[in-house]
């Protein structure tokens, strides 16, 4: 199959790896010149994929005019979100091309998730949300992985089987678009305050065991009352990439946290991370989303308050222990 992928970062790059890997033929759009370059001559991405060696068959580009969208079997997003709609506002789609998205974030301007902004962009595509607990530092190393295609449309999700699926790869499907993508964008506020917390003396598994059972709980309690299933939260996209994400060194969200409690600035981590986690921003949106749904999140509040420095580390671990007090 002919794949495009807009976005050769950590994710883009690995994903783009796996695929050429299994035969498919890929080209990818990259904003950093730099970047372009070294794959294109070197096939290797030392700045975002350090120490994998690429298959010489991917090709990149920074002109997105010369994207081969028109023979193009999926459009692969693979963004952060802050860039999505000023990277694809000026392209036009083939209106057969379906649009896969594995950005996991928030619009802060206007609450939007990047699904909701492919469709305003895009409503001609369909639209899958590929998603589930994926680092991809561990599934370009083969690490066994497994995604969930979210879509109504069987069959981009037998597309996205037959693009992925290997000796370690596998690719389940939902039709609850909402939910698998809310799971994979809430889950990150929730890795980024593991990841601050993890550094006090009180937090063992126990406590990350009772942190994120009641992250799951209010992530789900949002994302029903923004419309997704309640049954979604039980599966890889929700429940598996909020363990995945939140216990992993390679996480974004969870490293962006250590490097908080170690007294870095934003600016600091920007420069360390080359862009804030996603967390950062979802948990700024979501928490007036949450009081717009009349849904309480008090641990996403307790979060927020940490990292705004309105509380202390310990004040934080008091509050926390008060709401294990409350009935679930
Ligand atoms: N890294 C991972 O393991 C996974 C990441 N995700 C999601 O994928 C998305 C991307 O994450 P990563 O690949 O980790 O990010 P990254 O930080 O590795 O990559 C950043 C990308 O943004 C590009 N960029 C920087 N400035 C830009 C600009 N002004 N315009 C356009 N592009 C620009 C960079 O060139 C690079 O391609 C996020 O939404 C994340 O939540 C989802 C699953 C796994
Ligand atoms: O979503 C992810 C894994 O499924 C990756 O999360 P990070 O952005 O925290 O690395």
């Amino acid at each position: 199959m002919n794949v495009v992928i807009v976005g050769l970062g950590n994710l883009g790059s690995a994903v783009a790896t796996v695929l050429a890997r299994n035969g498919h033929q890929v080209m990818a759009w990259e904003f950093n010149q730099a970047v372009v370059d070294e794959l294109n001559q070197q096939h290797s991405n030392s700045a975002y994929l350090p120490a994998v060696a690429m298959p010489k068959t991917i090709a990149a580009t920074s002109d997105s005019q010369q994207l081969p969208l028109a023979g193009a079997d999926a459009l692969i997003i693979t963004l952060p979100s802050r860039f999505i709609e000023q990277t694809l506002a000026g392209l036009t789609l083939p209106a057969g091309l379906p649009i896969v998205n594995m950005s996991k974030g928030m619009n802060p301007e206007n609450g939007e998730t990047v699904c909701q902004t492919l469709q305003r962009l895009f409503p001609n595509n369909t639209l899958a949300q590929l998603s589930g607990p994926s680092i991809a530092n561990e599934f370009v190393a083969g690490v066994i992985t497994a995604f969930v295609a979210a879509s109504s449309c069987h069959s981009l999700q037998q597309s996205l089987a037959q693009l992925f699926n290997n000796d370690s790869l596998s690719v389940q499907f939902s039709t609850d678009i909402v939910g698998v993508e809310l799971g994979g964008i809430f889950k990150n506020c929730y890795a980024l305050g593991l990841g601050i917390v993890g550094q006090h003396a009180v937090a063992g598994l126990n406590f990350s065991g009772a942190f994120l059972t009641l992250a799951l709980q209010e992530m789900r309690s949002l994302a029903v009352a923004m419309g997704a299933q309640a049954s979604t939260f039980d599966g890889l996209a929700c429940i598996g990439d909020l363990i995945a994400t939140a216990l992993s060194d390679n996480s974004h969200n969870r490293k962006m946290g250590q490097l908080l409690a170690q007294g870095l600035s934003l600016a600091q981590i920007e420069q360390q991370l080359g862009v804030l986690a996603e967390g950062y921003k979802t948990l700024a949106t979501m928490l007036p989303l949450a009081q717009q749904h009349g849904v309480t999140l008090p641990l996403a509040q307790l979060i927020n308050e940490l990292i705004e420095g309105r509380l202390s580390l310990d004040n934080f671990c008091k509050g926390f222990n008060a709401l294990l007090k409350s009935p679930c």
